[in-house]
């Protein structure tokens, strides 16, 4: 601020000696102003760690298209508040693990998440952008509720249930820190969003979702689980305990593998036993070896955002797999 007051002083200062005008000092003002702007509005996009929102958007699409076969029909307008809900649950639980992890100096010059770290935006930034998210979450709910036939009480079972997972996964007792956050992971990326996004449109909790959510969840907490391999050193340098640390390298290695392929064998019974539209995410398979000879070798540094792009593309397949598997085909249980 000071930097640029003094600019601004020099600016009007000059004016006359070198035929600067008033309104070009105002407009270099101004475009300084809208670029300070642009820069900041960067860094809050930045730090929600958009790559990562296939992990929530493909359970919504998901559950959205299990509704559609369930129902016959699926309300556009549902559909896009229930995505701004998730999204936005799930940028906040971002925010709130940029911020505790760096007040408990988890986060350092090497890590990934460098928001704080760089001072791009400070941490009073960040917890208002996590609270305003929040409150747009609980805002988009509140429309759900009147859009949907569902019952207040198992919209606001799932949505604080998704609320305080995405909180608790660094807030609070800190999930993350005590080996949960595979579990929390687990359950908020598969199931419980899945489920959202089907209820809201049906009206009705089903187990149906839960089951298809499986093999998304498995392949959503692979990029975690890459992720948490990627800085078992640093993790524990910094005194917290994650699944990979308490499993070592090895293990790590052989989860990576049980996550990433697992999916894919569940697709092939799904191809083999009901429909061949099944066998569609089948084509991301050389993504997934490739990542696994990455992995293999040790070369973490881009897997988890490699692997949250797989996580695209095979839910995507999936849900298009859905789409074209001819009426009755599909096991409805
Ligand atoms: C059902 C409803 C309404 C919402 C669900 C919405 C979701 C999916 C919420 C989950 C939010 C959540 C748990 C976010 C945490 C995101 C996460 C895994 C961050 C990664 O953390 P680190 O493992 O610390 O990674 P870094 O080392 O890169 O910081
Ligand atoms: C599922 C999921 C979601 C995220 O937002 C992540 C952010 C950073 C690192 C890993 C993430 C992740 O595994």
């Amino acid at each position: 601020n000071q930097e640029m007051k003094n600019k601004l002083h020099t600016g009007v200062n000059n004016f006359g000696k070198n035929n600067t005008t008033p309104t070009t000092t105002r407009m270099s003002r101004r475009a300084r102003v809208a670029s300070d702007v642009r820069q900041k509005c960067a860094a809050y996009v930045l730090a929600l760690r958009p790559w990562s929102f296939s992990a929530s958007l493909t359970p919504v699409a998901l559950g959205s298209v299990l509704a559609y076969k369930l129902e016959g029909s699926v309300d556009l307008l549902i559909l896009m508040v229930c995505a701004v809900t998730v999204l936005v649950v799930h940028g906040a639980g971002n925010l709130v693990n940029t911020y505790y992890d760096f007040s408990k100096g988890i986060d350092h010059k090497k890590s990934d998440d460098r928001t704080l770290v760089d001072e791009i935006l400070a941490p009073q930034d960040v917890v208002m952008f996590g609270a305003l998210l929040y409150s747009l979450g609980c805002l988009c709910a509140t429309l759900l509720y009147f859009l949907s036939t569902m019952k207040l009480e198992h919209l606001a079972l799932i949505y604080f249930g998704g609320l305080s997972s995405s909180f608790l996964y660094t807030g609070g007792i800190g999930l993350k820190y005590v080996a949960l956050g595979d579990v929390v992971i687990l359950i908020t990326f598969g199931p419980l969003a899945v489920m959202f996004a089907h209820a809201v449109q049906v009206g009705y909790l089903s187990v149906l979702p839960l089951v298809y959510a499986v093999p998304l969840a498995l392949n959503t907490e692979a990029i975690l689980h890459s992720n948490n391999t990627r800085d078992m050193d640093s993790d524990k340098h910094a005194g917290i305990v994650t699944l990979a640390i308490l499993i070592g390298p090895t293990l790590s290695y052989v989860l990576y593998n049980f996550l990433l392929f697992v999916p894919y064998v569940l697709f092939c019974i799904l191809a083999t036993r009901y429909t061949i539209s099944m066998a569609l995410p089948l084509l991301t398979l050389p993504m997934a070896f490739s990542l696994e000879k990455q992995f293999r070798s040790r070369f973490y540094a881009k897997i988890p955002q490699k692997t949250a792009k797989l996580n695209l593309l095979m839910g995507l397949f999936y849900v298009f797999g859905i789409i074209l598997a001819p009426a009755g085909s599909l096991p409805l249980l």
